[in-house]
Formats: C-alpha cells, structure tokens, sequence
C-alpha cells in the first residue's frame, strides 16, 4: 500500500445519519462546547488556532517530509528526540517549572499554564492516516519473520520529540516488585558494577579453601587457543597443573557446547542451554537447558582440589529461569546453583554469564544459529541478602558479609569460539586485565539489573526511545525500550519512569504488556525526581542515563496487521471480513477498558499501540498516559496529546476553556475517540480526516463540531452505529467501553429474536418491524425508537429530565429517527 490515497476506498456514500450537534440546537451539555468552536469561520477560531499554536510547531516546518515524528507535542518540556535535527525543540522552561514542582494531588488541574513561546511541531507527514509499513522497499508482502525490523514501515504518525509528563507523582519504586522480584532500589546508593565476567573468590581464606590451600587468588582465562592464568599473588607450580586440567575439562565443555549449526549453546547464569533456532519462526522454538551445577555431581564442579568437572545435564525444558539478582545491591546475577556452591565450599559463589554473539539478524531466518558462546564466572557477585534469600546457612551468609570480595582474587574463566573480530580483542583484553568496569560489549548487549540481553536488532523506535529485540541468557525473546535522559528535563525524566509505574500497576492484566524488569541507570537522579527535592528543576539531566524496560515481545502490531489485511483484500477485491473486524475490535476494547477500569487514560490510542502477543492484542507505550486525579473522570494534559490524526476535539483544544469558562479536559471520553477513529481506519483502511492533509486542515476540521465525518456505506449497519458511537463530536454523547462492548456489532442480535419492538404498546413499531423483517437498518431504527420512548434517560445523560431544553432535545432525536426510518422505508420501497 503505498499510502492512503491508493486505498481501494469506497466512495462516500450518502451520510446516513445527521449527527445529533446539527439538529440539536438545543444540546446543553453540547452546545456550550460548540459554541465555543462552532465553526471554522467562526471568531472563535482565532482564539483555537492560537491555542494549537501553542502546542504545535509553524506550519512551514511541519510539512517536512523528512522526518516522521509520530506525536504531537504541545509546549515542549522536554527534549526533542532525534525530529530534533531537523527542528530544534522548543523549551517551555516555565511549564518546566510548574510542573516540576507539582505535586501528585494537583498536579492535573494546576498545569495549564501557558507557554509564552511559539511551540514547534515536528512535522507531518502528507499521508497521514495511511499505513505503508513497507512501502519504501516494497517489501510489505514479505512476513514478519523475514523482516526482523518489522516495525519500521512507516505508519500514519505524527510524533516530535520527548515524552513529557506533567505530573510529579512519587514512585514507590522501592517496592515494586516485578515478577516476583524486587526491583531497582532508588533510594539506596549507587548500585556497585557488577562483574560478571569475573570469578572472584570471596575472600583469601575461602578460595584456599575451596581451590588450594595455597593458592588464594586465581584468574583463569581460556579462549580458544589457550589458557592464561593469574593471580595476584604470583602462579604457583600446583596451580599451573591444576590449570591443564581445567583447560581439558573446559575443552570438553566446549565440545559440549559445538553444536550442529541448527542449534546454539549459551551458558546462562546457572545453565548450559541449547536453543534449537529455525528458519520461519521466533528465532527459538525449543531450548533444553543443562544446569551447571558447580558442585559434585554438578556440571562444571569446582572442587576442593581446584579441580573443574565438566558434566551437563539436563535440566529443564525451554523454562524461564528468572535471575534471583534483582533486588542485589550490586545488580548482578546470582543463580540457585552459584549459591549451592557457596553453601558446599564456603566460598563465594560463581555467577556463570553467558554471552551469545549477536548473530546477524538474517542468519536468523536462515536457521542460523548463536555460534559462539562464552562462559564467563564471576563470584563477586554473591551477598548475604542474596544467600539469605535462598535459605542458605547462616554460616554462609556471615562469611560473605563479613569478607568482602577482594576484586583481583579472581578466577575468570571463559571459552569461546568467537569468530567476530570485536570479540575476540575484547576477550584478549579481558585476559590481560585486572577487573574491568564493563566487561561486555555494548554493541553486542545489554545489560539491565546485571542480567545481559543480546541484541538481535531494532524493532523500532518512538518519540521518544528505541526498542530492541533482545534474547536473554535463558533464550527467551524480549523487547528492550531504551530512553535516553541526557538532555531532558527532569520532569520529563520523572514522566519516563512513570510509564514504569503504570506497567507495574498493570501487571497480570491480560491485555496490556508484560513488563519483564527495568532499570533507571542514573538513581541519584531519580532519587531527586521521585523524592521532589530536584536541586535544579529547570534544569536538564546532563549525565548520560538511561531507562531500561524489558518487556514481553509483541509479534506484530494492529498497524501492519491492518496494512497487511487491506493489502490481501486488495488482491482479492474482498471486503472486510467481519468477524476479524469484530474480533480484534473487541480486544482492542477489553485492552482499553483494562487501563479505564484502573484509571488511566492512555492519551495516544492509534493501531501501533496494539501488540499481537500470542495471538491477543495488548496495548503498549504508556509515555504520555495519565492517572485520572478524581471522580470528575478528567485529566489534563499541558503536554503531548497524541497522535494527530487520532486526536480527539478535546485532545486539539485541551486545557482551553470553553464559552463557559470551563476548561476542556481529556478523559476517557478522548479515547474512546482515537478507538473510533482506529475502528473507521479498520474498516475503510484510512482514518477519518485522513483526507486533510496538514496540520491546520486537521485542525480546523476535528474542532469543528458541524463537521460531519464521511462513512462510506457498510453492510452491517451496526457496524456504522457503532463507529458513530465513538466518533460522536460531544465527548458526552460518546459511548463508554463497557457499553461498546454490548453492542449489537460485538453481541450481534438473536436471529429470529431480533431486537424488534414487541412492546404492545408500540403498536405502530410492531407493524413496521414487522414488515422489515430481514432489513436490519429499519430495526435498527425502530429499535431505537422504542428505546427513546421507553427510556430516554440514556439518551440525555441525566436522571432528571425537568427543563424544557431537555425535553426538545429528546423530541428532535425522536424526530430524527422517524425521520430516517422513514426516508429508509421509502427509499427500500422504491428500490
Ligand atoms: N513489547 C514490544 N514488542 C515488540 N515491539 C515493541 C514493543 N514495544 C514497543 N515496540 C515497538 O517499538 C515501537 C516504539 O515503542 P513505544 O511506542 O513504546 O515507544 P515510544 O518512544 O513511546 O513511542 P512513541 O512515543 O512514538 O509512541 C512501537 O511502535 C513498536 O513497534
């Protein structure tokens, strides 16, 4: 699909309802909106644009092709992100400020102030409301697998810079467990390097007594042609032999670990695993895992004579094992086994990293497999919380607190067969030198809670971050969001790690994506931001921070599931298939009522926010979602917005007032629209004002509540009901999700108990129904009379229908439905 104009779009048919804001002058709870924003002529709109203005960036910048920035940002906070290059961003030190200094209970309604400058807009592109994920290689035929950068087609998006929140929420991150772990500890200090790489005895006395008694502190480093092997205290002879023998064993262990080229062998922290990787899928289909247990019977076993035993077995089956690290001062991994090992000899444990060469991404298709591996032991990385924690002996436990490790008593071990040229100097280098502060290649990983994730290529990247397809050392595929910080403000910073919160909030829910673990490199920072004392407020963060999220892995999202729908109904000239439509329409609403259910508005709703995860969609990208503050069921946004073309009106004019002097605020409401405006671009391939182009026609034609949206005739005409129920102009007479989810397009009518009026004392409904039988349009119509008249409570919103306003607005709805059925009646009997 090569944008939205190319879309096999039906042409508008007649509009088949009259939006309720035309005929219903009287609309109170409507009309005070509209009359602020009647129209585009109005003089009001002046006052609109000006508004716009505010968050958005000049015109003349924003029809820059070059850069595709997917969200609009309103005054800018924080940084512009890599969009910036083009434009630079625009800082409201001010709204820096007031936010900044807000706090959690006020922090919606007090940020509305206004930005003195003229905000930026990155740009926009020309289509768009298309979806051409491929269209720039005209590979969008092709599969997901063999695209293993799926996520960079180019989708209607328009998105500047930096994430910015307004909120200044404490975080208890200090509690937060994720999958059963505790996580980054922001309050304590500077979490120590872990040293993975290194096998480091816990202190003189232990390592005699597990390796020689002679001998306090070895190194021993082995790459594929040879051993060396140090130690601080000088090589004895003893050792030397001890170190043949070892390098034997380890030569075994390597062949172990050769395995057919359909296959890989990585050493995790605690296993040997073997990943079968095949063409078409996931690069990883089954993995067996070999413990290393390190002690008798074990497989590598250090014994008290020094001596290594090599003897994998099996252990489990493609099983997650999840690293007991997290809540660590020193971040590092720390297996069950390692500390099987330290309670047997007494010493330090040894922490068993693998490293897998990031293989090429291609190779994956090709069954390609992780060629190379290494072991890496470190034993520094055992601590009387963690030994604790696994119910060790308290003997053990007192030992390694009362000895802490010395850093070059190490013993660092490592095999690989590399063949990359970068990993075979950082292996040489790893032999030659004493302990190093990073001991793996960041090109080739990363490393979150000392747990290291290879990078198996860039999925994507947002406003605001880069996600990464990532394998951990237990062989499962993950996502890696990575934010930079250096260079933002530090509100903006805090709104960062607020889309931490709202995934741990949201953790078990079935449609929302799985955080896996994080981590917020830069703590003293954090504990600034989240403790509110900032020291520099207006400040930017100048050290190079990041955060970490590793998150389920999603297949494919809505977007290209979309283009590659329309792209096979192009070729087959069939129309929608419904009950795909009604499928993931409903998930798409159980995901959405899942964050409204918890009160959270997700603010930038759009098909790439939907991840398929084994077969479910769940929702992603909670960087500019907010907390609903109060049962008034609004939140403000002084910031970003979303994505334009699935903006709500409120979305455009946020934080305005309306002619009463209220202010205009975005809750739900604002995102059962951008659901409308996903369901419209479900079923017509395009979204709604896809045809306005740039920014002030989008403008101009979204806040214009006399505006009537185009639907092009459908067959079911629920399924038109329904997109007119979200994309209703007043937030008010928008549909909530739970009635969304009752709506005759998802829970279709009985045949033969169609939802015709029976109601005796609908005499003239009966008769028509009656007639209509198999016109699913009249009994629609009718059904809806019959319920105006039966309860027009739903209708107007208010429990009391007492002023006159209200009865005139029941009666030109009631009037407007006779109208259309009769208009429908007459033109069926015509035809
Ligand atoms: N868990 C995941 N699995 C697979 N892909 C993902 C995952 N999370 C994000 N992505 C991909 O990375 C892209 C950017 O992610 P995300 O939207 O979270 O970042 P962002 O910086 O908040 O983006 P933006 O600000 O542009 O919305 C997504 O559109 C999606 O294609």
């Amino acid at each position: 699909m090569d944008g939205e104009a190319n879309l096999p779009v039906r042409p508008a048919g007649a509009r088949n309802l009259i939006r309720p804001t035309n005929l219903d002058s009287t609309s109170s709870s409507s009309s005070s909106f509209s009359s602020s924003f009647s129209s585009s002529s109005s003089p009001h709109l002046l006052r609109n644009v000006q508004a716009a203005f505010k968050r958005h960036r000049p015109l003349g910048v924003m029809q820059s092709n070059s850069i595709k920035p997917r969200r609009m940002v309103v005054p800018q906070r924080g940084a512009s992100k890599s969009s910036a290059s083009s434009v630079a961003p625009l800082i409201d030190t001010k709204k820096s400020r007031e936010v900044a200094s807000m706090s959690e209970g006020n922090a919606a309604k007090d940020s509305t102030v206004q930005p003195n400058n003229m905000p930026t807009v990155v740009k926009e592109t020309h289509e768009d409301a298309c979806i051409t994920p491929f269209s720039s290689s005209g590979a969008s035929t092709q599969t997901f697998d063999e695209h293993l950068n799926p996520f960079d087609g180019q989708i209607d998006q328009i998105k500047p810079g930096g994430k910015d929140n307004n909120q200044m929420r404490p975080v208890n991150f200090e509690s937060q467990q994720i999958d059963g772990k505790k996580k980054v500890q922001f309050s304590t200090g500077s979490i120590a390097t872990p040293l993975e790489m290194e096998w480091v005895s816990s202190s003189q006395a232990e390592a005699s007594a597990v390796i020689n008694h002679d001998s306090k502190h070895q190194n021993i480093q082995n790459t594929e042609s040879d051993i060396s092997l140090k130690s601080d205290g000088g090589i004895s002879s003893s050792l030397a032999k001890r170190t043949t023998a070892v390098h034997d064993q380890l030569h075994q262990f390597k062949n172990f670990l050769s395995q057919p080229m359909t296959q890989s062998s990585v050493v995790g922290p605690s296993c040997a695993t073997t990943t079968s990787v095949h063409a078409t899928s996931a690069p990883m289909l089954s993995s067996t895992t070999y413990c290393t247990h390190l002690h008798s019977g074990s497989h590598v076993a250090v014994e008290p004579s020094g001596d290594f035993n090599i003897n994998p077995q099996p252990v489990t089956q493609g099983k997650m094992i999840k690293p007991s690290n997290a809540s660590l001062k020193d971040g590092s991994g720390m297996s069950t086994d390692h500390i099987a090992v330290a309670a047997q000899t007494s010493t330090a444990a040894i922490d068993t990293q693998m490293q897998v060469k990031e293989y090429d991404l291609s190779k994956e298709q090709k069954g390609c497999m992780l060629k190379e591996t290494k072991i890496m032991e470190n034993p520094s990385l055992l601590d009387a919380k963690s030994i604790e924690g696994k119910g060790l002996t308290g003997d053990v436990t007192n030992t390694q607190s009362q000895a802490p490790l010395p850093q070059n008593s190490c013993i660092d071990m490592k095999l690989e067969s590399s063949k990359s040229e970068k990993q075979q100097k950082a292996a040489s280098g790893k032999g030659a030198s004493a302990p190093r502060k990073r001991n793996y290649d960041p090109d080739l990983f990363f490393k979150v809670n000392g747990k290291l994730y290879q990078r198996l290529g860039k999925i994507g990247s947002g406003g605001s971050s880069e996600v990464h397809k990532v394998i951990s050392s237990d062989c499962t595929i993950y996502a890696l969001k990575k934010i930079k910080l250096k260079g933002r403000d530090y509100a903006t910073a805090f709104g960062f790690c607020q889309e931490i919160e709202y995934l741990d909030r949201l953790k078990g829910k079935n449609h929302i994506i799985q955080l896996i673990d994080y981590e917020v490199t830069d703590k003293a920072l954090l504990r600034e931001v989240l403790s509110g004392s900032m020291s520099n407020k207006d400040g930017r963060v100048k050290d190079d921070g990041y955060i970490y999220m590793v998150l389920e892995y999603g297949e494919i999202d809505l977007a290209h599931m979309l283009s590659q729908q329309w792209k096979e109904m192009d070729v087959s000239k069939k129309t929608i298939d419904e009950n795909w439509l009604r499928f993931y329409w409903q998930q798409i609403l159980l995901a959405v009522n899942t964050i409204h259910e918890e009160r959270i508005v997700h603010s930038d709703l759009k098909p790439a926010n939907f991840l398929l995860v084994k077969g479910s969609l769940k929702l992603i990208d909670f960087g500019i979602a907010k907390a609903i503050m109060s049962d008034t069921t609004n939140i403000q946004r002084d910031s970003q917005v979303g994505t334009l073309s699935y903006m709500s009106p409120e979305a455009f004019m946020c934080n305005e007032s309306d002619a009463d002097g209220n202010t205009i605020k975005c809750g739900r409401p604002s995102d059962i629209w951008s659901l409308g405006c996903i369901l419209y671009q479900m079923v017509y391939g395009r979204t709604p004002f896809a045809d306005y182009k740039t920014f002030w026609a989008k403008f101009k034609v979204i806040t214009d509540p006399n505006h009537e949206i185009t639907y092009a005739p459908v067959s079911n005409p629920w399924l038109l009901d329904l997109m007119k129920k979200c994309l209703a102009w007043d937030r008010n007479e928008r549909w909530r999700i739970p009635q969304l989810l009752q709506h005759p397009f998802i829970v279709p009518p009985v045949p033969n108990q169609p939802s015709l009026p029976h109601d005796e004392n609908c005499k003239l409904l009966q008769l028509i129904a009656q007639t209509c039988d198999n016109d699913s349009e009249a009994s629609k119509l009718c059904c809806q009379i019959q319920q105006l008249l039966k309860d027009p409570v739903p209708s107007i919103g208010s429990q009391l229908i007492t002023s006159r306003d209200q009865h005139c607005k029941l009666l030109s709805q009631m009037s407007r439905l006779c109208f259309q059925l009769q208009e429908h009646l007459i033109s069926n009997s015509e035809g």
